[in-house]
């Protein structure tokens, strides 16, 4: 099974590549189709800190505004043995072992799209993190929804981010992980909130509470950890994040893990509930039901990619040959086609191909029948004659050819028949036209 999530995983890095990330796209996306799970909360709400807590590791940007401007697709491999290591898309065979430089590199790398004006942009950073200590799984980290526009951001900003997330959790493939702090009400949670606008049932909902440790002394968050305040399809599941000052002190993960899971069991109202709280067993359950939705998608998936391929495979044969690279290749390749056009267009002139016999049917029948309803008569009528002849070569003796006469005599009769013989020149010039688009589409036709 496990193998399932890593192929899921590499067709989505190659989604990526081919710069299909769920947009408007004339074929239908791949992406859409793939299972994921996309990580929804308002800023501060402690998205960040979950993610590190199920990768186990320090790796995001924090600060203070809209940290995450892009899509972050986060995939965890999970390896036997070895050291740790982070990989990303846009660069490969490039391993890093050190978390810190994952965390610039994911700040960098949202700059080079975003410049450096705080915008968005829905193209997404792909990472992947190869530990033992992670489950195989595919999250997509989104930005936090907020309220305002911080840093001279435009207010479009608030809108713009909100209709990125709605983007990505209204495709029913998504599975949502809504991130809520525990210390605030939950009817102002703005993930409960957009999820379910999409997921009214919470058939693919999963709610994580944060922030337990930091509820108000005498309350605490059994009613909503135990589905009768907000009730999903899937428990809740409440995580307790390093706090800003552990954050500060450097206190490692596994220290922190080992400290949730402390607090889920010493506590007696969540005693009770420990087995199925905390970020360890938020991973578990993630990766299991990512399989499992995986699993039933795959006859809807192998459709769609071989509808694809068909598709594709069509355009392919539309375009035609490929074209070669270099310029020898393609002067061949020219070449060729003009030979090749050469003979079809020869083929129709000669009436092996039809076409060619139209322009007999000019020569023989039109020409001549225009030529026929000329009147001569005026022209060739003996008082002309004689008029034309005594005016080009004064009279002379009869032994002597007027020749200047005859020249007038047949240029006047030229004249006359310049009506048909341009109608027969444009009526040929329009055959061999047809015959020369003719023999293009043929020439491109033919194997
Ligand atoms: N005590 C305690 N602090 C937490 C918990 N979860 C998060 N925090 C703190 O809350 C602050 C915000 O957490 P982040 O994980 O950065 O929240 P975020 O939702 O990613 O915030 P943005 O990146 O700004 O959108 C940090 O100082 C965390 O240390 C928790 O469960 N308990």
């Amino acid at each position: 099974m496990e193998n399932l999530i890593s192929l899921v995983n590499k067709i989505q890095r190659a989604c990526t590549a081919l710069g299909d990330h769920g947009e408007e796209s004339a074929l239908p996306t791949l992406w859409e189709s793939l299972p994921a799970i996309a990580v929804v909360g308002g800023q501060s709400s402690g998205k960040s800190s979950v993610l590190e807590s199920v990768v186990g590791k320090d790796f995001l940007p924090r600060g203070s505004g809209i940290v995450t401007r892009r899509p972050l697709v986060l995939q965890l491999h999970r390896i036997d043995e070895g050291r740790e290591y982070a990989e990303f898309m846009h660069l490969p065979r490039k391993k890093f072992t050190d978390f810190a430089a994952v965390r610039k590199e994911i700040s960098d790398e949202t700059d080079r799209e975003t410049g450096r004006s705080k915008a968005i942009s829905t193209v997404p950073i792909h990472l992947s993190i190869y530990s033992p200590n992670v489950v195989n799984l595919t999250l997509v980290d989104l930005p936090g929804l907020t309220k305002v526009a911080v840093d001279g951001q435009p207010e479009s900003i608030v809108q713009e981010i909100e209709n990125m997330v709605r983007g990505y959790i209204e495709k029913p493939n998504c599975i949502i992980l809504a991130i809520s702090p525990a210390n605030q009400d939950l009817a102002t949670s703005d993930a409960i909130k957009i999820s379910r606008e999409v997921d009214p049932k919470g058939d693919r909902t999963f709610g994580v509470l944060t922030k337990i440790d930091l509820m108000d002394k005498g309350t605490d968050a059994v009613e909503i950890l135990e589905g009768r305040s907000y009730k999903l399809q899937f428990p809740w599941i409440g995580v307790v994040n390093r706090s800003q000052a552990d954050i500060n002190k450097s206190v490692d993960m596994i220290a922190a893990r080992r400290r949730e899971r402390e607090y889920f069991q010493s506590t007696p109202e969540y005693s009770h509930l420990a087995s199925r709280m905390g970020s360890e067993y938020l991973g578990k359950v993630l990766s299991k039901h990512l399989e499992t939705v995986i699993k039933s998608r795959i006859p809807s998936l192998q459709s769609l990619i071989n509808k694809t391929i068909l598709d594709l495979e069509a355009e392919l044969s539309r375009i035609g040959k490929p074209v070669a690279t270099d310029a020898g290749g393609k002067l061949y390749m020219i070449m060729e086609i003009c030979r090749a056009f050469d003979q079809t267009f020869k083929e129709h002139l000669d009436g092996i191909r039809a076409g060619g016999d139209k322009i007999y049917g000019v020569f023989d029948n039109q020409l001549p029948a225009g030529l026929k309803r000329l009147q001569f008569d005026k022209h060739l009528s003996i008082d002309n004659v004689r008029k034309l002849i005594t005016e080009a070569d004064g009279y002379q003796p009869h032994l002597i050819a007027p020749e200047q006469g005859y020249r007038r005599l047949i240029e006047s009769c030229l004249v006359t028949i310049r009506g048909p013989a341009e109608a027969a020149v444009d009526a040929i010039h329009a055959l061999l036209k047809e015959m020369v688009h003719k023999s293009i589409s043929e020439t491109m036709a033919s194997p």
